[in-house]
């Protein structure tokens, strides 16, 4: 998506204070038949972007907005900042209409795209942003110190954004976007180019934000990170909502059951057939689990890490004849 970075918070009148009076809202975002018709110069429809879409984001979810290219979920966003107006049905955020810009002062938002300034230094960039926000010099200085810390970027918070990488890049965004302490933060493509360390400490510091209470709306192609740190999520095709409902629901296979056991003999295992099968059970596969290809990724790094110089090699049956005679004899094994 191309929204400008943060420019609906950015617009907030920045003397006006908070309404605190939807404290107690059991819904962040609603969205109520809501549907956005593109039209061109002339006034005729160019294309139906959503189509009467009906979701609700509560307090302290973390909240998935799935669907392929094209699907509207840009347009969903634009319409919660109040970047555009709906063609019918209504947004409320916090309670409010989404065209009040006051409620983006409680939003956070992380663009697919980064716009931040490039000559900048992290530290620059953050103290910025809580200039927009109207704090204070001792109110930036510490909010700008706690988030460089929160997205792991202390050791690089003098060097000029030109410098950062794809991953660092990312995480000051993120920091960008929560320098109003919001209570609601809005994520296009939060892992878009983080190699799988930085994307498990993106996820983890989205989960951190889910801990302190925050509400996130997060979009994403990446389907294993949705999967890991959604509570709930919408599928969207073509501007129609196709599937709602808790990730943990929809994901469960229905009609099969797993049983995790360690210590077992064979025999134990051909006995445990038996049983299935005496109760007109059909066994699938009693055999070990397979662990994610994030987590053997994830140890690999962390052991080489540890052990500077050793190669790890596998038990599985390439092994030999991915190791050289160069691998260390130990090897780390797996
Ligand atoms: N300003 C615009 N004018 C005309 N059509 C638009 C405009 N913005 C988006 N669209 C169209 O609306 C539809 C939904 O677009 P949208 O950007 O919301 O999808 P998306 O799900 O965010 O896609 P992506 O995953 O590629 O970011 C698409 O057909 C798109 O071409």
């Amino acid at each position: 998506m191309s929204t400008e970075p943060n420019a609906a918070v950015a617009d907030a009148p920045q003397t006006a204070t908070p309404d605190s009076a939807d404290a107690s809202s059991s819904v962040v975002i609603e969205t109520r038949n809501l549907s956005k018709i593109y039209r061109d110069f002339w006034g005729r429809k160019k294309v139906h972007a959503l189509k009467s879409l009906d979701i609700e984001v509560r307090p302290g979810e973390i909240f998935g907005l799935l669907g392929p290219n094209g699907s509207g979920k840009s347009t969903t966003i634009k319409l919660i900042l109040g970047l555009l107006f709906p063609t019918s049905g209504r947004v409320l955020v916090f309670d409010q209409d989404a065209s009040e810009t006051r409620k983006n002062e409680r939003i956070g938002y992380l663009p697919e795209e980064s716009y931040l300034y490039k000559f900048l230094t992290a530290d620059e960039t953050l103290d910025f942003y809580g200039r927009l926000f109207d704090l204070s010099a001792s109110e930036r200085r510490d909010r700008v110190s706690q988030l460089i810390e929160m997205v792991g970027l202390q050791g690089a918070k003098h060097r000029q954004l030109k410098e950062y990488s794809k991953g660092m890049t990312r995480r000051v965004g993120l920091a960008q976007a929560l320098i109003n302490d919001p209570d609601l933060i809005l994520l296009d493509e939060p892992t878009t180019g983080l190699d799988p360390i930085g994307t498990r400490e993106m996820k983890d510091l989205i989960l951190g934000l889910r801990d302190q209470g925050k509400t996130v709306l997060l979009c994403s192609h990446q389907l294993a990170d949705v999967q890991d740190v959604c509570d709930r999520v919408a599928i969207l095709h073509q501007g129609e909502l196709k599937e709602l409902g808790r990730v943990s629901d929809l994901l469960k296979v229905q009609d099969v059951t797993e049983v995790h056991a360690t210590g077992l003999s064979d025999a134990a295992k051909t006995e445990i057939a038996d049983v299935i099968a005496r109760h007109g059970g059909t066994v699938q596969s009693i055999d070990n689990p397979t662990a994610t290809m994030e987590d053997l990724f994830l140890n690999i790094v962390r052991e080489s890490e540890a052990r500077p110089g050793a190669r790890r090699v596998s038990q599985g049956s390439d092994a030999a004849s991915a190791n050289d005679g160069s691998s260390d004899s130990d090897g780390g094994q797996a």
